[in-house]
């Protein structure tokens, strides 16, 4: 699919038109994901979280084509949270959504100073990923925003489902879409139909500026996750329809936000 659309020129105070190709394949998973559990209703305001990984940036694009062509009106902002570690340097993000007519916020917390201070040694990853899901929320408040879009895909919701199984003996994995504790913001994750491999080969494409993470800390230890995502990607290799069915499978589960879907 070709589409244009306008983005702000930074050096031109003109819009100029950007053609843009979206794959079939990334936008029709996408639109019946957003459809199957009611993702996007008249008048909400999106704040998508961009990590500038590969997934979350393609995810922008989706989001943006969504914008110009969804039969329903809703806003669209971004947000970026540095955790200021290094290995992970997200400020060329800055100028990347200059480019666009999105609002972009740009958070930066010292979570690996925080994280020294107040936990003793474990898990320095879901320490960093609880600030920074606390973080992104404070945005979406702060800035009117009653939804947060995250970039998680089908790879991770069957990856968490099979861990959750074998470390926890529990059939849950992330929800597609979500009301979080506090009640005043929904979660969405538009990608939940798609391939992680689909989401590589677009922003290979079209040459989406992905910004390398080697936080050191998670790289340290090669986590449980690659070990399930190499095992359920060689088992693909022997039952092709393996994340097929492992969707099915998931799908009763991932809706928690059906008492907001029928107004
Ligand atoms: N530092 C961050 N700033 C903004 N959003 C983030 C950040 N880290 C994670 N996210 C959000 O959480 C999702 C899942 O994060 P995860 O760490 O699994 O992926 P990632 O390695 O950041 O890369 P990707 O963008 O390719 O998913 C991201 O897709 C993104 O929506």
């Amino acid at each position: 699919m070709v589409f244009t659309s306008k983005i702000n020129n930074p050096k031109n105070t003109h819009t100029i038109k950007l053609r843009m190709i979206l794959p079939k394949l990334l936008v029709k998973p996408v639109g019946r994901a957003i459809s199957d559990f009611k993702m996007i209703k008249e008048r909400d305001k999106i704040l998508l979280a961009v990590s500038g990984g590969k997934d979350s940036l393609s995810l922008f694009h989706i989001l943006r084509h969504f914008l110009a062509s969804a039969p329903i009106s809703f806003e669209l902002g971004v947000v970026t949270i540095d955790p200021q570690v290094d290995g992970f340097e997200p400020q060329a993000l800055k100028s990347f959504f200059k480019k666009f007519d999105v609002p972009y916020f740009f958070e930066s917390f010292p979570i690996m100073k925080q994280a020294e201070k107040s936990m003793k040694g474990n898990s320095y990853c879901s320490f960093c990923a609880r600030i920074k899901r606390g973080l992104m929320y404070q945005v979406a408040r702060r800035e009117g925003y009653n939804v947060l879009a995250l970039g998680q895909h089908l790879d991770d919701l069957a990856e968490s489902l099979i861990m959750s199984i074998c470390h926890n003996g529990k059939i849950q994995t992330m929800k597609a879409h979500y009301i979080n504790d506090a009640k005043d913001l929904r979660i969405i994750r538009p990608l939940a139909y798609v391939r992680e491999r689909q989401l590589a080969n677009f922003a290979k494409t079209i040459c989406l500026p992905v910004i390398k993470d080697s936080c050191p800390a998670c790289y340290q230890m090669p986590t449980e996750r690659v070990h399930f995502k190499h095992w359920l990607l060689t088992e693909e290799k022997r039952t092709p329809n393996l994340y097929k069915n492992l969707l099915s499978a998931m799908k009763p589960m991932l809706n928690e936000a059906k008492e907001c879907l029928n107004d």
